[in-house]
């Protein structure tokens, strides 16, 4: 194997998607920031969830809301709903595995929260479920998709955000995922605490 080449591939491809992502993804990411600010100054708080590579995005966002970003400032309510492995095993073993993330939405989301859903397919189940759910809980979404959308697409309203990275490969569709979290919490810090250049 050529390993240069193979790990060249990678680098070319995830900056190939981040080039074409860049030509349509900038509107939905600032319409999803403004949507989180106002849940966060109304006192409400962000749940996120997804699965495998999704589910550490979920982490990683909530971690860095929770902690902090690039910049000294008050902690900031999210909570991804990845990380409790008893609540997670004992749902999937009792119910269903594509009830994880709804039974605990039903019981922790308000109205006026946000569910952050991250699939890049859009057709997890769990996903699907969770979004229906924060739906029953008067709380609005923002969806992190890829490919077409999937099943999520069509499950979004008017009062929902989806933010669809223009790729189909899985790990290109994270990479870029992973840009836009990192976009959503500099723009939430810098229209909470204004501008820290
Ligand atoms: O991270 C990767 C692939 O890069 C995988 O773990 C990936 O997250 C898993 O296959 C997930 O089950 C995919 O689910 P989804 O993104 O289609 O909702
Ligand atoms: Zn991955």
């Amino acid at each position: 194997m050529d390993f240069q080449a193979r790990i060249l591939d990678h680098f070319n491809a995830s900056i190939d998607t981040k080039t074409y992502a860049s030509e349509v993804l900038p509107p939905f990411i600032e319409v999803a920031s403004q949507m989180m600010v106002q849940c966060l100054v109304s006192e409400g708080k962000i749940l996120a969830c997804g699965n495998g590579g999704s589910a550490g995005d979920s982490q990683h966002f909530s971690s860095e809301m929770l902690n902090r970003f690039e910049r000294e400032r008050p902690s900031l309510p999210a909570l991804a709903l990845t990380t409790d492995t008893s609540t997670l095993t004992s749902i999937a073993n009792d119910y269903s595995y594509n009830d994880v993330f709804s039974k605990q939405i039903r019981a922790l989301g308000q109205p006026g929260d946000i569910l952050l859903a991250i699939s890049t397919s859009g057709n997890s189940a769990n996903i699907v479920q969770a979004i229906q759910a924060a739906h029953d809980r008067e709380m609005s979404v923002i969806a992190l998709t890829g490919r077409d959308g999937g099943d999520m697409a069509s499950l979004l309203g008017q009062d929902d955000c989806e933010i669809r990275v223009p790729a189909t490969v899985t790990a290109r569709i994270q990479e870029v995922h992973l840009l836009v979290i990192h976009c959503l919490c500099d723009l939430i810090d810098e229209q909470l605490f204004g501008s820290n250049e």
